[in-house]
């Protein structure tokens, strides 16, 4: 049995906690999949990777209507997706090969560990360590539904549809959630014919209802989306395409035909892969790893002396810029036990990489106005239409719109909501103010904004602030 000083569950947000105050002290690096974890090997990274060409491919149908012709005659498949694993592969190698070869304090465990006790861990094969400190960041993995057919070899969940040997003709999507309008996006811009199966009547629910209806709406424009169906079953054809027998809300039952199914219905904490649970650490109602704000982990509600947990695997949010807080929250703890930080998640912001894009961050209008209800104060709310500034003129733009949510009289900003090119961009100001307290008056007011920028579209929203009843 081989002791470490600190030993960290998962390299890929959990690989950043090996800093250099810790070269003369010994580590255990644990990764039973592939180095680098989710994010640069099957997540934000490659998913973005695609995006973006799949950005320039819709160009074409952007362009026409300004007066510019152009023409999107195909995707090279498998030039793409060699372009973009190429540069990933060899990142997540140089890594892996840093972490076991070059680092003389460090030692690399390439198989899955479970806990045995609060401070050790053994592999099935029976290797085993203990550590002083251990930082779990075992992240989360995708949901499989227990629907029949969704064991065949043409059924693909994100961890392995960017690597698919040909670019399929069609494509049944399972789930409305961020990664099933991502991935309609990318394939459908790219050529598939894209299909949704989408339980509930409109997509990404979790967002501000007037992002998720006008989304919806652009979604059926876009692609063949299939809202209050269930999919009951998929099986296999002759000749290796599947059909999904698919129930919509009536009961009428519906068949679609696809080469490839994407199951993206929801990604569950690893919680029960360190084995969480036979140590007796608590968890939440939905599995995760429960820790208080400096990210301890917790039993019987009390932190477990040494025992750290970060990222997916804790965190509600599964979004990496979350994991990547937390994991320097932690850093900064296990080096500096008598001035502990707590991790900030009031004001966590999130983009869904679609078409059009989605931003957010903060409270949902519902969200608001139950808190106004609580603090009776007022919720005053803005939509502003990218149309209506000279960029989102330059643009022809008519469907893009920030949406903006302060208390009336204070001004202070409750959330943003924005559909729209470059969405992710626009709503950063609003992040901003949010977090340095800044009110959505002088925020609008107190600044310049580069005119004819898309950002006068922000300052408008601002500007424009009404409380709904007036
Ligand atoms: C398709 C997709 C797109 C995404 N896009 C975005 C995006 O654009 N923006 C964003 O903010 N977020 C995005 N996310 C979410 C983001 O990837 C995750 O929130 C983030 O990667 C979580 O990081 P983590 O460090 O908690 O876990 P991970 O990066 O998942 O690392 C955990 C590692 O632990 C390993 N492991 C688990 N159990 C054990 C064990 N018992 N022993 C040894 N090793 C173990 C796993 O193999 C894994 O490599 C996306 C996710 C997906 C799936
Ligand atoms: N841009 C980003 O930040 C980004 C991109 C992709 C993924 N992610 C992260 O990854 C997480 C997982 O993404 P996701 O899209 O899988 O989850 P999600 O929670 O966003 O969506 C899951 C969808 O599946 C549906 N669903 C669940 N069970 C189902 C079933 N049995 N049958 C049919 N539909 C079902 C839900 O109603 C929902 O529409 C996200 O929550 C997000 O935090 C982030």
């Amino acid at each position: 049995m081989t002791h470490y000083d600190l030993a960290i569950i998962g390299s890929g947000s959990g690989n950043t906690i090996i800093t250099p105050e810790w070269d003369d002290k010994r580590i255990a690096i644990i990764e039973g999949g592939t180095f680098g974890g989710t994010c640069l090997n099957v997540g934000c990274i490659p998913t973005k990777m695609f995006v973006y060409p799949a950005e320039l491919a819709r160009a074409a149908d952007e362009a026409g209507r300004l007066g510019v012709d152009l023409q999107h005659t195909g995707t090279r498949w498998t030039d793409l997706r060699d372009r973009i694993f190429t540069r990933i592969d060899s990142i997540s190698d140089a890594g892996r090969v840093y972490r076991a070869d070059e680092l003389q304090h460090v030692d690399l465990y390439e198989e899955d560990l479970r806990f045995t006790g609060d401070h050790s861990l053994r592999t099935n094969a029976g290797t085993e360590i203990t550590a002083d400190q251990v930082v779990v960041a075992a992240g989360s993995r995708a949901v499989i539904p227990d629907i029949p057919g969704l064991d065949l070899p043409q059924v693909h969940t994100s961890d392995t549809v960017m690597r698919l040997e040909e670019q399929p003709r069609r494509m049944l999507i399972i789930g409305g959630g961020y990664i099933a309008a991502e991935f309609a996006h990318i394939f459908s811009a790219l050529g598939t014919d894209v299909t949704l199966a989408v339980r509930s009547g409109h997509m990404l629910r979790s967002l501000d209802d007037t992002i998720s209806e006008r989304f919806t709406e652009k979604a059926l424009a876009q692609w063949k989306v299939l809202t209050r169906h269930q999919v009951d079953r998929v099986d296999a054809n002759a000749d290796g395409s599947v059909t999904a027998n698919v129930t919509g809300p009536d009961g009428t039952a519906l068949s679609v035909e696809a080469d490839v199914v994407l199951v993206a219905t929801g990604r569950t904490p690893n919680s029960d892969r360190v084995g969480a649970a036979a140590v007796g650490f608590d968890e939440t109602e939905d599995g995760r790893i429960a820790v208080d704000p400096f990210q301890r982990v917790l039993r019987d509600g009390k932190p477990v002396p040494g025992v750290w947990a970060l990222g997916d695997i804790s965190s509600p949010f599964q979004l990496k810029h979350v994991a990547n807080h937390e994991a320097r929250v932690v850093s900064h703890n296990l080096l500096h036990p008598e001035a502990l930080h707590t991790s900030d998640h009031r004001y966590v912001p999130a983009a869904v990489f679609t078409r059009p894009q989605i931003a957010t961050v903060g409270l949902t209008e519902e969200q608001a106005l139950e808190r106004a209800e609580r603090t009776g104060s007022r919720v005053a709310v803005a939509v502003q239409q990218y149309g209506s500034t000279a960029y989102g003129w330059a643009m022809e733009d008519t469907t893009g719109i920030v949406k903006v949510l302060a208390e009336e009289d204070s001004g202070i900003i409750l959330g943003a909501h924005i559909m729209g090119h470059e969405a992710s961009n626009l709503i950063q100001p609003i992040i901003q103010a949010m977090h340095f307290g800044l009110d959505a008056f002088t925020m609008a007011r107190g600044q310049y904004w580069i005119h004819p920028a898309l950002t006068e579209v922000v300052e408008n929203a601002l500007l424009s602030l009404k409380a709904p009843s007036t």
